[in-house]
């Protein structure tokens, strides 16, 4: 089984390393890690921040471990040419259309978050973000208005066909946990927004034991807040998504403890953290490295079908932090080499 090891920049080398400690300590029959540059990185090194042989890499793997990218030094850069076009470039090149961010409660540990543990116990939601379309992907450019005055501006879209194939990702999520689907849009104003919900009223028929409710992104960001437990599957566009699952971590208790996986049509799939680079603590041992953990878990189960081992993963990283094993997101004062070596203890 063949891995590709992007760690990226920033916090993304050191929580990555974490991971694959624990991936390599399942010993796991023929397993090949080959690591790829990607992100700022691989633009001081190569000059590109996605450059082909990385691409080549991760073409050649059956999953990609990710960490993040991101360097505000090269923010100056041409767009094309910034640390985060290697993942927006991965999702493309790849079909990664299928972002898949679950945020569930860890029991007993319903202090970990910023609400009231009443209001966070029930938490046991996943979030289906489309990640090929969207303001994301649209014409983009700066112009200047008939004024003179400078004006950027990114094109929204989505076309049936993209929204029919997250549908039924949804849809199918849905079916196999409780049923219910909550398709998050903002079609009051937007029409990009009002083609998505028509599609997804159309695909539900195809769907009649799950039931479907549509909300505004806006009403979705409160009531994630308010009442969060009453969410099952959220389904949703690539911006709304990205926002909304930060949201979602900090129900949890952080956004260090929630993974990712994007998949295609095949069983190639990227997993990663949720978070970015971390700029503010990078190179410092702070990281909490348990979502790239359990983003290796997710890579396991959904790209090569070791639900077992997956398994194995989340239970060692939720009796650590049962354990009291904190970084310093959650209050506590492990750092990140000291979460691995307790993930890897519990193993
Ligand atoms: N998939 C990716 O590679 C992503 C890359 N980015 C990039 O990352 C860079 C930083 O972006 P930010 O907006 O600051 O988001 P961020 O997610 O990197 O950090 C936000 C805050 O959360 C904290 N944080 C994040 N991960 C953590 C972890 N594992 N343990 C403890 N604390 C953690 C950071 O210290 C920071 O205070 C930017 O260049 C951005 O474009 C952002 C999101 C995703
Ligand atoms: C391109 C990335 C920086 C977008 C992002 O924040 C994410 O995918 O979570
Ligand atoms: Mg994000």
């Amino acid at each position: 089984m063949k891995i590709a090891v992007f760690a990226g920049d920033g916090i993304g080398p050191e929580v990555t390393r974490e991971a694959v400690r624990v991936l390599q300590a399942l010993g796991l029959p023929g397993l090949e890690l080959v690591e790829g540059d990607v992100g700022g990185a691989a633009y001081r090194k190569h000059g590109h921040p996605l450059p082909q042989q990385t691409l080549d890499i991760a073409k050649a793997s059956g999953g990609i471990l990710f960490g993040a990218v991101g360097d505000f030094s090269l923010d100056g850069l041409e767009r094309h040419l910034r640390p985060e076009q290697a993942i927006l470039g991965l999702r493309k090149e790849l079909g990664l259309f299928a972002n898949l961010r679950p945020a569930t409660v860890f029991q007993g540990l319903e202090d970990l978050t910023t609400l009231r543990p009443e209001v966070a116990r029930d938490i046991d939601l996943l979030i289906v973000r489309e990640l090929n379309g969207d303001v994301y992907f649209g014409e983009k450019g700066m112009r200047q208005t008939a004024e003179g005055l400078r004006e950027g501006y990114d094109i929204m879209s989505y076309n049936e066909a993209e929204v029919r194939r997250i549908a039924h990702v949804g849809f199918r999520a849905a079916q196999g946990r409780s049923k219910k689907l909550c398709s998050v849009d903002k079609a009051n104003v937007l029409e990009t927004s009002q083609l998505w919900r028509d599609v997804v009223i159309e695909v539900a028929k195809e769907y009649p034991d799950v039931e479907l409710s549509h909300m505004y992104v806006d009403n979705a960001a409160m009531q994630l807040v308010k009442n969060p437990g009453a969410f099952d599957v959220i389904v949703t566009g690539n911006l709304f998504g990205d926002i909304l699952s930060d949201q979602a971590s900090m129900c949890v208790g952080s956004i260090g403890l929630l993974a990712s996986a994007s998949l295609s049509e095949g069983s190639l799939g990227l997993y990663e953290p949720i978070h970015g680079s971390a700029p503010d603590i990078a190179g410092k041992g702070l990281a909490n490295p348990m979502a790239t953990i359990l983003s290796a878990a997710m890579l396991l189960r959904h790209s090569f079908g070791l639900e077992a081992e997956a398994r194995r993963i989340e239970h060692a990283v939720a009796k650590a932090l049962a354990d009291g094993i904190k970084g310093g997101d959650l209050g506590g004062s492990h750092g990140t080499v000291a979460i691995g070596d307790a993930v890897l203890e519990r193993l």
